[in-house]
């Protein structure tokens, strides 16, 4: 039996806080003790509302950001070990949420795809076919090679940025809210578009979302991130039929989110004594809140 693809042991990652002249005042633990294991082709939801801390880990896991302590492995390999000459690129890429900034608007579609192609010594000979294979796997007309990110609705740029995630073919792709800023008709064909490739090419995907009716579809298993620590693991059918933690309960009752709009207007965690509140007093405080409305 074949390992994880991923596996994070006890990943830790704090922040200095400084007061407005710069001095150091705390810190903010934003990854706590983070453990998780995903097999090999299996599609793992990471949930957790605003600040939770989801994207500090995806950034750890693309090495953007050094973890304080913990251990990060793909396929077996610390992401430090360089050993058997594979660059960390080629085992791991991500699709950031937003296509728009992701994406150089000074570089057309394929000059985009190319990059990752360049970087990993691709053969230059082979490289227009391989923007043309990749944008007919994402669905895209070749002839989109030539066109630039503006000329692009938001659907389509997300395209592009798979395709260019999938270009030097990785086994493990993170996804950090991959479709919150399109549209609700748009999301769903760009999830479709991600699953089918996922079983047609094996791929393992590391899903980061608060929205957690797509991830219930969408992930077979799920960790529910709140202040940075997991409160809660399983089958996303156990998690979400029947979670077992009052902060897992509390996400799921909160309204659902179904648009970038409708995002922006979610409620804000209030701070108690300037740190987020607890699980139990962040129900406490929603139930003042319903009490009152
Ligand atoms: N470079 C940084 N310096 C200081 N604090 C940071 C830094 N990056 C993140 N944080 C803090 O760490 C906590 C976790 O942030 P993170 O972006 O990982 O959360 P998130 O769950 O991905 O939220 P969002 O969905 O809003 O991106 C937050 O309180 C954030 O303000």
């Amino acid at each position: 039996m074949s390992g994880p693809m991923l596996e994070l042991k006890n990943l830790c990652k704090a922040f200095p806080i400084r007061n407005a002249f710069g001095r150091k005042t705390g810190a903010l633990q934003a990854v706590d003790n983070v453990s998780m294991a995903i097999a090999p082709g299996d599609v793992y939801g990471l949930a957790g509302e605003s600040g939770s801390g989801k994207s500090t880990i995806a950034r750890m896991i693309m090495g953007l950001e050094t973890p304080d302590s913990g251990e990060i492995l793909i396929d077996g390999r610390s992401i430090h070990d360089r050993s058997d000459g594979v660059a960390h690129g080629r085992r791991v890429q991500m699709v950031f949420q937003n296509p728009g900034s992701s994406l150089n608007p000074r570089r057309t579609v394929g000059q985009s795809i190319t990059v990752p192609l360049d970087a990993h010594g691709f053969p230059r000979g082979a490289r227009r076919t391989r923007v043309a294979t990749l944008l007919d796997m994402v669905q895209l007309p070749a002839a989109f090679a030539e066109r630039y990110p503006h000329e692009l609705s938001g659907g389509q740029k997300q395209r592009v940025a798979i395709a260019r995630a999938l270009a030097v073919e990785p086994k493990l792709l993170v996804l950090d809210e991959p479709t919150s800023a399109l549209d609700v008709s748009v999301q769903a064909k760009v999830m479709d578009l991600l699953a089918d490739l996922g079983r047609q090419m094996g791929l393992t995907y590391l899903f980061i979302s608060h929205d957690l009716s797509l991830m219930r579809n969408f992930a077979r298993e799920v960790s529910v991130l709140y202040r940075g620590a997991i409160v809660e693991s399983g089958t996303s059918d156990t998690v979400f039929g029947n979670p077992s933690h009052d902060y897992t309960r509390l996400l799921i009752a909160s309204v659902p989110v179904i648009s970038a709009e409708e995002a922006a207007l979610r409620p804000v965690i209030p701070l108690i004594d300037g740190e987020l509140p607890t699980p139990e007093q962040l129900i406490a405080l929603r139930q003042a809140a319903d009490r009152q409305a």
